[in-house]
């Protein structure tokens, strides 16, 4: 067996990860912890009541790298790397679910902060899974891409070749509240949210220069990314539109088969695509369209799961050497 932890495991996706490591073959979850520990994880999360019974502990890098081979940070950016730069030097793998690792420097500190691990960076992989999957398999350090950015380069990506990267690209996205994470703001307070829905961050959300810099660097494109998310009365999902212009009449659906035709995890579909049908699961559900030289793009994901969790499983069972797929949670909470 493995053995990996968990920092962060108060979090959502904290528990969405503890959930998927029960059900793992090859892992075990031999340390998990949160900023002040001193806790048994099913009196921090009651869901987990009668399946695991393990103590919580307040992080520590040394206790780290004698407990785990590999672990998880599911901690907010600035809190990651300041973990992390202490792991990498202990020889313990990491994927990290923060934008921390995830841009280039000055990306980074244009969107979010000083980067306090230079050292690092360059070495870290962005870990969107279809595109990095050669490098995933021999990192030390994963960058857990963000939910936007997955759900929307998925769709994305392969029709750039065939976008007219003059004319604008607009990303119009919407997302359950979970993707706020779980402390409490005045947008996700039940009263504002439910029964509402509204923009935010229009054309400055943090997300269009890691949306703009991977597109240029997968396929050397400069595109000026217009996004706007949305927040939704709704707990877990992510929906992505793209509204684009083609350079020549391509038909969206061979585009789509000739990318992923051979991806387990890619769903397409020939109706437009919805937030619960991969509510709970690991697969990205992309449908396109196009009217003459305009093209939609639809995709949808888990933003809990695909858009953070679940990626990073995959990332961490192909750092290990291990299927891709193990322990991928695949069945949807539908109805
Ligand atoms: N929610 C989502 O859909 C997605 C989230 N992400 C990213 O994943 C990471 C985790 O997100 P999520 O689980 O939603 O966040 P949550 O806010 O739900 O959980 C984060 C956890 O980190 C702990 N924490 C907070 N500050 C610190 C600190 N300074 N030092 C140590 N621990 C700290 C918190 O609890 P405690 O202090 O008790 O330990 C908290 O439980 C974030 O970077 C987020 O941006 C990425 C993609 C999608
Ligand atoms: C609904 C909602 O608030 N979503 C979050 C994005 C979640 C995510 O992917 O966050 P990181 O890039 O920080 O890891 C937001 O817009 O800030």
């Amino acid at each position: 067996m493995i053995n990996v932890g968990i920092v962060g495991a108060g979090g959502y996706t904290g528990l969405e990860l503890v959930k998927m490591l029960l059900n793992h073959p090859r892992f075990r979850l031999n340390y998990l912890a949160t900023t002040s520990g001193d806790i048994m994880v099913e009196e921090l999360h009651p869901s987990l009541l009668d399946l695991i019974t393990f103590p919580v502990e307040e992080a520590d890098p040394e206790l780290i790298a004698d407990k785990c081979e590999l672990v998880f940070l599911a901690l907010p950016h600035k809190a990651s790397m300041g973990l992390a730069k202490e792991l990498i030097v202990r020889g313990v793998k990491i994927v990290d679910l923060s934008a921390d690792y995830r841009l280039e420097r000055e990306t980074y500190e244009a969107a979010y902060c000083p980067h306090e691990d230079p050292e690092h960076l360059g070495e870290a992989v962005y870990g969107l899974i279809e595109y990095y999957r050669d490098e995933i398999r021999v990192a030390r350090l994963v960058a857990g891409p963000g939910c936007y950015p997955t759900a929307t380069l998925l769709g994305l990506l392969p029709f750039i070749p065939y976008i007219d990267t003059s004319a604008p690209i607009f990303i119009d996205a919407k997302s359950g509240v979970s993707g706020a994470g779980k402390k409490l703001s005045e947008t996700s307070h039940f009263v504002t949210i439910n029964d509402n829905i509204f923009a935010y961050n229009p054309l400055k959300h943090r997300h269009a220069p890691e949306i703009a810099e991977k597109i240029a660097k997968i396929h050397g494109a400069e595109i000026s990314v217009n996004f706007v998310p949305h927040l939704i009365p709704a707990t877990r999902g992510e929906l992505v539109s793209v509204y684009a212009t083609l350079k020549e009449e391509i038909d969206p659906q061979e585009v789509l088969e000739k990318a992923y035709d051979t991806e387990r995890f890619i769903r397409l579909r020939h109706k437009p695509v919805d937030i619960k049908s991969v509510a709970g699961t690991h697969f990205c559900d992309i449908y396109a369209q196009r009217n003459g030289k305009a093209l939609f793009i639809s995709s949808a994901i888990d933003n809990l799961l695909r858009g953070a969790a679940s990626q990073a499983l995959a990332a961490a069972n192909l750092m290990m050497g291990l299927d891709e797929g193990t322990a991928l949670p695949v069945i949807a909470y539908v109805p």
